[in-house]
């Protein structure tokens, strides 16, 4: 695993965008000829994304040369940042949270702050004019809770950019938006949003603009959360260009400031795309092509959804009532979704398969049907589970999740048994879905590491295993572990889960000393736990 530094500044021509060795964080585009960054003749030579264009999917990031699972391909801070569409009170000024009912509110603008002083925050300066035009005050949150009012913030964030940083907004107004098409929809949320800023708020921007700001947030934002774990979302012109896969190609992080850190989660082959998912890889087909069609306009055509099996796991799948193992697939004619047996034909329309997958998830969330039970119970439900979907479906990994938080204070060793293998399952299924260094196997492999240390230990002390048994069951928990560390440790510095990778050296550690291993044998960790105290110096500041 490579840790390279590449990418902090780009370079954007017709075709392409490369990527130099810089260690400024400037752009720099044929644009942006003013901008700071020199060229220089190993420019090219260092560059690893490169942008091509299609007419289907327009625009998109490949790599030029291999890449190793692990490296950094691209590194981006937000032109603009702000509260999410919808956010509970947070202050403009500070981003941070609004607890309790009683606040104060900015003397100019009236909307909400944590403290006065932040009347006067950077953050906040050049948007208070611009808020204070509603002076009817109904744009401004009122009450405590979650509110779409904050919905504007970044919208307009995005709009100032025209007088605070023409570079950045003319980048702004490259990117993809379906801005028309918004207009057309007249989505109701897209809609409010646009004509508050219009006709309250009376900016100078034409509504295209606006349509388009608005559209750009929805199209290309990218979320994280800062030092006290608010959720805040960003605009990335650069990140902006990956395109989506159902099973991407490449793992995004961020640290707590907003910048975005993009590696290769596999192998890279020089003209491979850097695919992300803008869904969650763990949705069902109908879920992930609901939001891909609706927000993005496009149906997904990646490798997963073109396989009727989803890569052998028939994660969307229902089982066929007439034929022993066999499972529905989907057949789309004219838009219409039908699911049908491959062997003998038997139908299922769309609506049919999501009841059925609805009313199992109901029941896992009304009643209490995981709570209080012992693990030989929540087996007896995941085998029922099994008996309905394929082991690897939806149903089955949402069964396995609750079955887990159920358990999560059971140490016996049954519970532990049982954990073991749910966490085994599911690495299994995320090894498919989501492959390579991904935070999901790295969290997966952490719990599987520390399942089958505990059960171990529990096994011992019962004297039900030899020396040599135990002794293996450790080895294999190290080994899950180790394989942790070096995922979790890719985490930037300053990033709230770095806090993952410090249980997993823990449990690492603990399991090592038991074995009377040194972790630093292993080569590749050696290199992580020689960056270890800048990276755990780095979070604690921020944790
Ligand atoms: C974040 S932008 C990605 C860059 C974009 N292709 C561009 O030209 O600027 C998202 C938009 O790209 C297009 N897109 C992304 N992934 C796609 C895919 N797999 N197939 C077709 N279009 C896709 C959709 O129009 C989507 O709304």
């Amino acid at each position: 695993m490579s840790m390279e530094r590449l990418c902090e500044c780009v370079e954007e021509s017709k075709t392409t965008i490369c990527c130099n060795d810089g260690r400024q964080n400037e752009y720099c585009s044929n644009d942006h000829h003013q901008c700071q960054q020199p060229r220089n003749d190993d420019h090219h030579h260092s560059c690893l994304v490169v942008e091509h264009t299609d007419s289907m999917a327009g625009r998109y990031l490949v790599t030029s040369r291999e890449a190793r699972a692990g490296n950094l391909l691209l590194r981006e801070s937000p032109v603009a940042m702000g509260p999410r569409a919808t956010s509970s009170l947070i202050c403009l000024g500070c981003h941070e949270a609004i607890l309790g009912t009683e606040f104060p509110r900015c003397p100019v603008c009236w909307w909400p702050l944590c403290s006065a002083a932040c009347a006067s925050s950077s953050l906040h300066q050049a948007e208070c004019p611009v808020l204070a035009a509603d002076t009817s005050r109904i744009g401004q949150p009122k009450v405590t809770g979650s509110t779409p009012r904050y919905d504007i913030i970044l919208v307009l964030r995005c709009l100032l950019l025209r007088d605070r940083n023409p570079l950045a907004w003319h980048r702004f107004l490259d990117m993809a938006s379906h801005a028309e098409r918004r207009m057309e929809e007249k989505e109701q949320h897209h809609m409010a949003t646009v004509r508050y800023i219009k006709e309250i708020l009376k900016v100078d921007y034409t509504l295209e603009d606006i349509h388009h700001a608005r559209g750009a947030i929805i199209t290309n934002c990218f979320e994280w959360r800062s030092p006290s774990g608010i959720s805040l979302r960003g605009v990335y012109p650069l990140l902006g260009r990956m395109n989506h896969s159902c099973r991407p190609t490449v793992a995004v992080s961020s640290d707590c400031k907003g910048s975005m850190f993009v590696r290769a989660a596999v192998d890279l082959q020089p003209g491979d795309q850097l695919y992300i998912t803008y869904t969650d890889t763990l949705e069902p087909l109908w879920e992930r092509r609901a939001y891909t069609t609706s927000t993005h306009f496009f149906s997904c055509d990646c490798v997963r959804c073109r396989d009727p099996t989803e890569l052998g796991l028939h994660y969307s799948s229902p089982k066929c009532e007439l034929c022993d193992q066999q499972f529905l697939e989907p057949r789309n004619w004219l838009g219409e979704v039908t699911w049908e047996c491959p062997l003998c034909g038997t139908q299922q329309t769309q609506q049919q398969v999501q009841l059925e997958v609805e009313q199992w998830l109901e029941h896992f969330d009304s009643d209490d049907t995981f709570l209080h039970t012992s693990p030989y119970a929540v087996r007896n439900i995941m085998d029922k589970v099994e008996e309905v979907f394929h082991p690897h479906h939806y149903v089955w990994v949402k069964a396995a999740h609750v079955a887990l938080r159920t358990l999560l204070e059971n140490h016996t060793t049954k519970a532990l048994d049982l954990k073991r293998h749910l966490w085994h399952r599911l690495l299994y299924i995320y090894n498919v879905l989501e492959p390579g260094l991904t935070k999901r196997r790295g969290a997966t492999l952490y719990e599987l590491g520390v399942a089958e240390a505990e059960m171990a230990r529990a096994e011992k002390r019962a004297e039900v295993v030899t020396d040599h048994f135990f002794k293996l069951q450790l080895q294999q928990a190290l080994c899950h572990l180790q394989e942790a560390v070096l995922i979790l440790s890719q985490e930037p510095p300053r990033s709230r889960d770095l806090r993952w990778y410090t249980h997993a050296l823990d449990a690492a550690t603990r399991v090592a000393q038991d074995l009377g291993v040194d972790l630093a044998t292993d080569p590749a960790l050696r290199v992580v736990l020689s960056n270890d105290d800048h990276l755990l110096h780095e979070s604690a500041q921020n944790a």
